[in-house]
């Protein structure tokens, strides 16, 4: 690969670029990266990573092997309208979007493409991100083996069916989110029951790491870990059973459900105002 463009800064593309970066697969210099607007962001991509950065279209994307589209999925339509004369089928086009088809991006360039949907997280920030890639019938091998290695640069990386896609986004796209929420909900209670938060703050996330760990490097099932932490009559027990009386297990089960709908109904949204200004 000898130019990669990023269309959208935020924090998704911050994350891959530095990965990518970090990883020495590009120097930040091969590295385009453009926005809508914000100058003062684009200044610090390349102040901290020495990517290069324009609002010229052509510059952006003229000889580039990869194009990472990283806006929210409502700027889609305008942004592929603006480049769309600039895509061609040599190149392989990265969408992280949530809920966004490979179809409706072809719809919007108004041509064939070659296209990868990738749902990340946001711990490819530090190299931990989990993410799943579909790709269409028009990427070639050596294109697939690409993305590959470059989502490696920032997690552990799957191929997925298509349609897989939004299950995975309501699971581990958002995932993150649920995991802050409940450490939230564990800081607040550890300066209520007599803790210094700093103090909390180290026991959590270790209790965290070591959770994960566990359930990374041993066979045991969850539920089988979880009922060893359980002594009969002890403080877990006590404690779960709030957790039961609350249905917090069916309530997450719920969350994941709804945030994988969401995922498919804002899909499905784009497909229809498609339908309707293309015909
Ligand atoms: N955040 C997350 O946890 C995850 C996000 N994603 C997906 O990643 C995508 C980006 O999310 P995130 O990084 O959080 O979003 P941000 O809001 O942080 O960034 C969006 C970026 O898109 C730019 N942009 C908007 N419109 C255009 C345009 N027409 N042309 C060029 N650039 C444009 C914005 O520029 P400006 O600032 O100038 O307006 C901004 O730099 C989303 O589609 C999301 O679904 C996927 C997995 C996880
Ligand atoms: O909340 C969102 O829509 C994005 C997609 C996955 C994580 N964040």
């Amino acid at each position: 690969m000898k130019k990669l463009a990023v269309i959208g800064a935020g924090s998704m593309a911050e994350a891959l670029i530095s990965g990518i970066v970090e990883n020495k697969l590009l120097s930040g210099k091969q590295i385009w990266v453009t926005n809508r607007s914000n100058e003062e962001r684009l200044q610090q991509l390349n102040e901290q990573y020495g990517v290069s950065t324009s609002y010229n279209w052509e510059e952006i994307l003229n000889d580039t092997d990869l194009i990472v589209l990283a806006m929210k999925p409502k700027d889609v339509a305008s942004a592929v309208e603006q480049c769309k004369h600039f895509l061609t089928k040599e190149m392989l086009i990265v969408s992280v979007l949530a809920g966004v088809s490979i179809e409706s991006i072809e719809i919007l360039a108004e041509k064939s493409l070659a296209i990868v949907r990738a749902m990340p997280n946001t711990s490819a920030t530090i190299g931990k991100s989990a993410t799943a890639l579909a790709a269409n019938e028009n990427v070639s091998s050596s294109q697939t083996k690409l993305v590959k290695t470059l989502f490696e640069t920032v997690g552990l990386t799957t191929f997925v069916k298509e349609e897989q896609l939004d299950a995975v986004t309501g699971l581990s796209g958002s995932g993150p989110a649920y995991i802050y929420y409940l450490v939230e909900a564990m800081e607040k209670s550890a300066v209520e029951i007599g803790l210094e938060r700093e103090l909390a703050k180290q026991l959590i996330v270790q209790t965290l790491l070591g959770a994960a760990d566990m359930l990374s490097k041993t066979t045991k099932k969850p539920e089988q870990l979880r009922r060893e932490v359980t002594s009969p009559g002890g403080t877990t027990e006590a404690g779960i059973k709030v957790l039961e009386t609350h249905g917090v297990q069916k309530a997450f089960i719920n969350c994941i459900q709804e945030a994988t709908a969401q995922s498919k109904r804002m899909g499905e949204s784009l497909t229809a105002e498609l339908t309707i200004s293309k015909g």
